[in-house]
């Protein structure tokens, strides 16, 4: 089967596959959008609790995110990813049985705690088997897998729970996710030396760093001020987009508009979709024109924009929401070459490093914003409740909306200071910087 005695061929296959628990990983995390009536009912949570429940998973994530990266450049992505997904079941199929808060809390942590590896583990596998100027298509290809994930934790979640209840659908998908990671460690391999192949040709060669590399090439990461500005825009664009199509984005449009979970799910699917369509549009469109600073301040403008509209006007037509929601979730795409940036900065052989050092910044974002946008809900609350669930006002809302308005400005300003910094030399490289030849 050539799929599978062509590396060009079966290093498709093998990102697949470790992209089906990248789904998961995303259907996880988002879920509690959906779910936030059921879980606000059988815990009794308010808002902010809710937000933290949603949110454990992104702190955990978060912190992970450099041993993440330093087990993907060490150990390898298979063994790394594998062994996470398996943590990362546990976790689900314990949530779907918590009875209690703090289980329900717990368990949710467990499930950061294991999925934490598999985006940077995929980074790290594809910079092993793909070239660097494959590298944004890539990314933006695994950030549509998280988009799809998104949709699934929409309108088919759903469903779902109406027809089975959260309990059993959560537990399913936990079920489904152990089988996968069986299937990622018997077929992945790291490189295609591993996999019994010659090296592929324009793909740097892989050493396996001594602690001391490893160390340097932390200190290295840490030090180079690029790593921090493009964290600091990661951190406000993951941090708001995951906020709004992983929790507040449903309530939002169910008590503003009254209209149901399922519908409200729908616009949040739009999200999902951007994200599915805008990483690897713009990530193909940045390899081929080599460039990738001047479309990420195009995006940032963009997306302020985008999110602006709601703080200002509160209750836009819900078409307007759905663009919205579908555009934030485009312009990601535009952030996404955040991550070549930085991995065209520092050598290959430390690409996990530098990568999870920028997504961990990023997911620090997403740990923080759920909680912030509840406590302004909640301050914002006149005490009405519907079937034991807190209904917020339009001025919380529109207050929520001006926050991510605000982290959408912050993340514009750092991509005009990439942009104005462009062309300058890489602390250290062993690949080719796309950013020294883009010429922008
Ligand atoms: N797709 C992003 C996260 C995101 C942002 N908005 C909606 N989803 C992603 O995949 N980030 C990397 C990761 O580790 O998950």
């Amino acid at each position: 089967m050539r799929l599978w005695r062509d590396p060009l061929r079966r290093r498709w296959l093998l990102w697949a596959t470790m992209g089906t628990l990248f789904l998961l990983v995303n259907v996880n995390r988002l879920s509690t959008a959906v779910l936030s009536e059921n879980l606000m009912a059988a815990f009794g949570t308010t808002g902010a609790q809710l937000g933290t429940l949603h949110a454990v998973f992104f702190w955990v994530y978060a912190v992970m995110q450099i041993p993440t990266g330093v087990l993907a450049d060490r150990v390898g992505p298979r063994v790394t990813a594998a062994t996470g997904a398996v943590v990362m079941n546990l976790g689900v199929v314990w949530f779907a049985l918590a009875e209690s808060y703090l289980t329900a809390t717990l368990a949710r942590g467990l499930v950061g705690l294991g999925g934490s590896v598999i985006f940077v583990c995929i980074l790290r596998f594809c910079a092993n088997w793909f070239r660097a100027d494959e590298f944004a298509t890539m990314s933006g290809a695994t950030f549509a897998v998280a988009g799809f994930g998104g949709v699934f934790a929409t309108t088919p979640l759903a469903l779902g729970v109406e027809a089975f209840g959260w309990r059993s659908t959560v537990g399913w998908i936990g079920a489904v996710g152990l089988v996968m990671a069986a299937l990622v460690f018997a077929l992945v391999r790291d490189s295609p030396v591993d996999a019994g192949f010659e090296r592929i040709e324009g793909v740097p060669g892989q050493e396996t760093l001594t602690n001391a590399q490893l160390k340097g090439h932390l200190a290295g990461v840490l030090r180079d001020r690029w790593i921090w500005v493009v964290s600091v825009m990661l951190f406000c664009t993951t941090g708001v987009n995951l906020t709004l199509f992983g929790l507040w984005g449903v309530p939002y449009v169910v008590q503003t508009y009254d209209v149901s979970v399922t519908t409200a799910s729908t616009l949040t699917l739009l999200g999902g979709v951007g994200l599915m369509v805008g990483p690897p549009a713009i990530g193909w469109l940045s390899d081929r024109l080599e460039s990738r600073v001047g479309l990420m301040v195009a995006g940032g403008a963009c997306y302020t924009v985008c999110l602006g509209i709601i703080a200002v006007v509160g209750n836009p037509p819900l078409v307007v929401v759905g663009a919205v929601f579908l555009l934030a979730g485009v312009m990601l795409g535009t952030f996404v070459l955040g991550y070549s940036v930085v991995k065209d900065r520092h050598p290959s052989s430390a690409s996990g490093i530098s990568t999870g050092t920028a997504n961990g910044a990023a997911f620090l974002g997403a740990a923080i914003f759920p909680t912030v946008m509840g406590w302004i809900l909640d301050t914002y609350w006149t005490g009405e409740l519907v079937g034991g669930v807190r209904v917020y006002t339009e001025t919380g809302y529109r207050i929520a909306f001006g926050l991510a308005t605000v982290a959408g400005v912050i993340a514009f300003v750092c991509t005009l200071w990439l942009y104005r910094h462009d062309g300058a030399a890489t602390p250290e490289s062993d690949g080719a910087s796309l950013e020294r030849v883009s010429g922008e």
